[in-house]
């Protein structure tokens, strides 16, 4: 006691020769105090006072406090619990915001302070550049602990007493408070710094885990959120293959509650539990594979990925799945190749009579569910004619999907119509792939050049077709395959059968609605309405309004056979519409080619329509055109009746221009 009070006399000379000369004498104060004691100085503070006089209002201090809160909470009971050891003392626990303004005290300031009348209350800033050298003040201003006791204080009314602050950091390492122990000075003990250091690093741990559980939390919150939300099934299992969890998504697949599927095993609900055993055992994820869920309603194809559950150190603690049905993917898959069928019959332009017939046995197709063969030659709207039955029949939201069995090499028509299972040959994409009839089924298959397809494929086809199911190349298990075919050949099937390239069972089974489409010279009386909607429809994509067509294109066009019938048709005049430089369509727009065609000649010479066959009658092209030219006058003056104005308005002249031509013409 008599050491302590020596060295308080001693510190209180220090001070004192401070106070009055400025001076302090090497090696007798901490380098901490006299930085400390000089900026105190020269910020003016009065060492005769000490009272703090910047002191809050009671809304700013609620402010503050409802800012600090957290801390408060926090800091709280580790106060008490600092006051509990020296509870009886005159010591009180104080806790500062970062700038020094005093948030809570536990014990009783009043009974060590209020004497002094210093203001040590709530909301009473106790910054050094305020009230001197003090255990908050001093400390905010090092960023460390640091104890001042008796006259290390730089205002001589706080000599009586001992302080040891510390402040308090949040996890990023910036000051967000100060905690401070303050007794009378006879008491000071270095092992109070210490104590405050403790308390302080137990309110830190507790923020930082506050503030970790608050984080957990959101992210809990957001995974939940982005869980009930995403429109696969999500499963989440544990290390076991217990179902932790289950998206409203699972529900519906399984049919059950998120309640009722906690704690059922996976094993339950899969049956080919290979790749989710790897993925429990060894962490090894998995993408896009094929598994059967047992569901409420039976058993469900799906197509599952799953990943890990890893903790910190990298062991399995669960995992998650998401499954999709395998109907859902297929029908994805078809929306985005394009797998769908576009035309209706209303697309199906012409009115002529064997067109008509071979529409009205679509329509009847499209009314019932057997299979359809489709005949013509390249370009009748063979295609165009699968689609319109799907789109008017039962199937229509179904997809609608077309294989080219004349396109795809020989070798690959079975893997590309059945699928195949992981590891059938060589090449084959890892974990399967679904075929066309799968991807079709609900829907319409489309087997285009069906005349085309190997036999081996035939006999295949036959057996899906009689027993609707398929097996996947290098699978062991048949599918319940629903779809229904559509095929179509430019061949005579019949003369392959002879030949002994077609099978006759194949060709029974497929052709239950035998639709002949036929060839465009057979219905040139359709050649005007398509050549009006096909020019309308290039015209406007080329941007021209008001196309006309001279008189006699018509008849030119339809002069010629068409050997690539509506397409080639079509190709041509959109040929035209490129090519032309006017409004008008000339016999001069129409490609050489074709006037130049015996066929087409003929019709020039002599535009009378229809009739598949033609006689070719040769003539020079400027002759032709003289001809026509000269059947359309005739014909318009027989309909006018000899009115050479009616006419001349019918033909798109001049009556002079038409008198000139009369003469001109001969006629
Ligand atoms: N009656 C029609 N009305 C309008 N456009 C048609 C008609 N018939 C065919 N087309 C058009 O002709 C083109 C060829 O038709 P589609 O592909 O259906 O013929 P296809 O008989 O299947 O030919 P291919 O045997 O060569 O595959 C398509 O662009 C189609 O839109």
């Amino acid at each position: 006691m008599a050491q302590r009070e020596g060295q308080t006399t001693e510190r209180w000379a220090v001070w004192d020769r401070f106070i009055r000369a400025g001076k302090i004498e090497p090696g007798t104060l901490g380098p901490e105090l006299e930085a400390s004691w000089r900026r105190c100085q020269a910020a003016g503070v009065d060492p005769l006072a000490g009272r703090s006089t910047m002191v809050l209002g009671s809304a700013e201090f609620a402010a503050l406090a409802e800012r600090k809160q957290d801390l408060i909470r926090v800091a709280k009971p580790f106060m008490e619990n600092l006051y509990s050891l020296v509870a009886g003392s005159s010591f009180v626990v104080l806790l500062f915001d970062e700038q020094g303004y005093l948030l809570e005290a536990v014990g009783n300031p009043d009974r060590i302070l209020a004497s002094q009348d210093l203001n040590l209350n709530k909301g009473a800033l106790w910054a050094e550049a305020e009230v001197g050298t003090n255990g908050a003040g001093t400390p905010l201003v090092l960023g460390r602990p640091f104890q001042v006791s008796g006259a290390e204080h730089y205002c001589q009314k706080h000599h009586r007493w001992t302080c040891s602050g510390a402040p308090i950091f949040d996890p990023r390492g910036k000051t967000i408070g100060l905690l401070d122990m303050t007794g009378p000075v006879d008491e000071t003990h270095i092992h109070t710094l210490g104590l405050v250091m403790a308390a302080v690093e137990a309110i830190q741990h507790e923020l930082e885990v506050g503030q970790k559980n608050r984080e957990l939390r959101l992210l809990n919150n957001r995974l939940s959120s982005i869980i009930l939300t995403v429109t696969d099934g999500v499963l989440v299992l544990d290390v076991d293959g217990v179902l932790d969890q289950i998206n409203p998504v699972a529900e519906r697949l399984l049919g059950v509650s998120s309640q009722q599927a906690a704690g059922k095993r996976i094993t339950e609900l899969v049956r080919d539990l290979g790749p989710i055993r790897e993925l429990l055992a060894w962490g090894r994820e998995f993408l896009d594979r094929e598994l059967e869920l047992t569901s409420g309603r039976g058993t469900l194809q799906c197509v599952a990925s799953g990943k890990p559950i890893l903790d910190e150190g990298g062991v399995v603690k669960g995992a998650v799945l998401f499954v999709n049905p395998i109907n859902k993917i297929k029908g994805l898959i078809n929306r985005f190749s394009g797998a769908q069928a576009t035309f209706r019959f209303e697309d199906i332009l012409g009115q002529g009579e064997s067109l008509q017939r071979a529409v009205q046995l679509g329509q009847l197709a499209a009314a019932n569910e057997s299979n359809v063969l489709l005949t013509g030659e390249s370009g009748t709207g063979k295609e165009m004619f699968a689609h319109a039955i799907h789109n008017q029949s039962e199937r229509r939201k179904g997809p609608f999907v077309a294989i080219n069995c004349g396109a795809i090499p020989r070798e690959l028509i079975a893997s590309e119509l059945f699928g195949y299972q992981d590891g059938a040959f060589t090449g084959a994409a890892r974990g399967g792939r679904p075929g066309k009839f799968e991807l079709a089924s609900g829907g319409t298959l489309f087997l285009d050049e069906i005349g085309d397809m190997p036999l081996e494929q035939q006999i295949a086809l036959l057996r899906v077709l009689q027993d609707k199911t398929i097996t996947r190349l290098g699978g062991d298990r048949p599918f319940v395959v629903d779809v229904r075919i559509i095929c179509a050949t430019h061949k005579d099937l019949r003369e392959e059968i002879r030949k002994g390239t077609f099978r006759q069972d194949l060709y029974y089974r497929l052709n239950v609605s035998m639709i002949r489409l036929p060839p465009l010279r057979e219905h040139p009386e359709d050649i005007p309405e398509l050549l009006e909607a096909f020019l309308h429809k290039f015209a406007t994509r080329k941007g021209v309004a008001n196309l006309r067509i001279d008189p006699g294109v018509s008849g030119a066009l339809q002069g010629y056979a068409w050997p690539g019938n509506i397409r080639e048709f079509q190709n041509v005049v959109e040929r035209m519409v490129h090519a032309i430089k006017g409004e008008v369509i000339t016999l001069g727009d129409i490609p050489e080619e074709i006037l130049r065609a015996p066929d087409a000649a003929a019709a020039v010479a002599a535009p009378a329509p229809p009739g598949p066959a033609r006689n070719p009658a040769p003539a020079n092209l400027r002759e032709q055109l003289l001809e026509e030219e000269r059947a359309q006058i005739q014909a318009c003056l027989r309909a006018s009746k000899g009115n050479m104005s009616k006419a001349a308005q019918e033909l798109g002249m001049a009556r002079n221009t038409l008198y000139r031509k009369l003469q001109k013409l001969g006629i």
